[in-house]
């Protein structure tokens, strides 16, 4: 096939506990609105629960024929292995024939100080391997997917897309850590801030759902998912995200811990429970160890014993009363100390942007999905001003809109400005698309030589 039709844009994203994918084809005439999308969906593939005990679940959905498929699948335990697969569908049920794809973009969580979506070459490949262990449930998955998909499709041009990116106008008084500022210029150890495909894709979705110019708007985003983190956005530009160096920092996930006191680790790994000056009675923690605890054997399969959240919410006894249910229902523990985080940052973000705030948005898997969650989270922050949540629209979201009000006009109160109404939203984000779009609004962009 000749490189005329390599028509097809593939955005891979690796997140920690899923694989998604999207396909794309190129429009030759963008349509001019908003979002001035250049590019249409063909189909969307997906795995979740990758390398966790559940077994995998993969899912086809062809957005033209309409056919969906969805399996249970435990033979896949990595990420490699589920872009294999993804290719093996394509061709087996979409009957789609890889040379079409010209451009692969792939999600690539921690970029460092990369600021644009970078081809990947010899050099950038190496930049990002030197960044794994920044983010050690993301960039190691990310190379994996990218070496098996340049394997596959040798002649189509792999760009990598940064979640950093978008986080690149926090304040050095907001990015920065009261430590000795020569080593951390010397190692980078400062806020990088991560989801922010997510970000950029919600923040247009949401100026183009309420009419206005993206640098207009404030927004509170919460992009809930096996990792979590929100972020506060001034003016269209990030201001500040609960994410920081790793994306282990601020809310608790699946399996990370989120904030917690700095000197927590060594208490947790200490031999004697206390620590001692006594080498013989010290366990020694390295990074590696310590990381590991931190990102792969804390958050709710710690408390709970299980990673998704709607079990949790729904073995949480939300209408049980009882002041102490949290000290005997470990699922009830985890959902309230997940409204307590998020309730940290949304309030302190509040703050920050003067109480000027258009929107609180909430996205991602659980954010999308966890109803009883978003009625939580709207009734504690009616007091900052926002208007009351509407629980048919909460129960029931509109599955063909990509962002849907959930708060019901006129009804703001409290001591926030009365004159702008802080609305509820919720926004089904699509990183995927987010890539392709881009990557799709410039191709010339891309023609330099791959020398990987
Ligand atoms: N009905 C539900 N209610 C609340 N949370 C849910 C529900 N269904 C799935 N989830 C959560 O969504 C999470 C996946 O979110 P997602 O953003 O897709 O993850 P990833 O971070 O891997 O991209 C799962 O870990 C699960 O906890
Ligand atoms: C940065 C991050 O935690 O991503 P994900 O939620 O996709 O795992
Ligand atoms: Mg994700």
């Amino acid at each position: 096939m000749s490189v005329d039709h390599r028509d097809l844009i593939l955005a891979v994203n690796s997140g920690s506990s899923s694989l998604k994918a999207s396909l794309f084809v190129c429009l030759e005439e963008p349509v001019a609105h908003e979002r001035s999308r250049a590019v249409e969906l063909i189909l969307s593939l997906s795995l979740t629960s990758i390398s966790s005990p559940s077994v995998a679940q993969f899912s086809f959905r062809s957005k033209r024929s309409q056919e969906n498929q969805e399996e249970s699948l435990d033979s896949i335990k990595d990420h490699a292995a589920a872009f294999s697969y993804f290719l093996d569908r394509l061709k087996k049920i979409a009957s789609i024939d890889p040379e079409r794809i010209g451009h692969v973009c792939h999600r690539v969580v921690h970029g460092g100080d990369y600021l644009d979506p970078v081809i990947i070459t010899k050099e950038s490949y190496s930049h990002i391997e030197k960044l794994s262990d920044l983010a050690p449930l993301h960039n190691g998955a990310a190379l994996s997917v990218i070496e098996a998909c340049i394997s596959a499709l040798p002649n189509a041009i792999s760009i990598a897309y940064f979640d950093t990116s978008f986080h690149r106008s926090i304040p050095p008084h907001i990015a920065s850590n009261a430590t000795n500022q020569e080593v951390a210029k010397e190692r980078g150890l400062k806020k990088y801030g991560f989801h922010g495909l997510s970000y950029s894709y919600i923040l247009r979705s949401v100026a183009n759902h309420l009419g206005q110019p993206v640098d207009t708007l404030n927004l509170v985003v919460m992009h809930l998912g096996s990792g979590a983190s929100v972020c506060a956005i001034k003016n269209g530009r990030s201001l500040d995200t609960s994410m920081g160096l790793t994306p282990a920092d601020g809310l608790p996930g699946a399996t990370r811990s989120g904030a917690i006191d700095p000197s927590l680790i060594f208490h947790y790994t200490n031999r004697a429970g206390r620590i001692t000056h006594d080498p013989s009675m010290a366990a020694e923690v390295g990074v590696t160890h310590a990381e590991e605890i931190l990102n792969r054997e804390a958050g709710w399969k710690s408390i709970t014993g299980t990673t998704d959240f709607g079990k949790i919410t729904s073995n949480a006894e939300l209408d049980n009363p009882d002041p102490d249910v949290a000290t005997r229902n470990p699922n009830r523990l985890a959902f309230d100390l997940f409204v307590d985080r998020i309730l940290d940052y949304v309030g302190s973000y509040h703050l920050k942007l003067d109480g000027k705030v258009d929107a609180l948005v909430f996205s991602g898997g659980i954010g999308e999905k966890g109803v009883q969650l978003r009625a939580t989270i709207s009734k504690r922050v009616r007091c900052l001003g926002y208007q009351k949540l509407d629980e048919t629209r909460n129960n029931d979201l509109d599955p063909k809109k990509e962002v849907i009000q959930i708060s019901v006009e006129g009804t703001t109160e409290g001591p926030g400005p009365t004159d702008k109404q802080k609305r509820l939203l919720v926004c089904h984000t699509d990183e995927q698309f987010e890539m392709a779009n881009d990557c799709a609004s410039d191709l010339s962009r891309w023609d330099t030589p791959s020398s990987t």
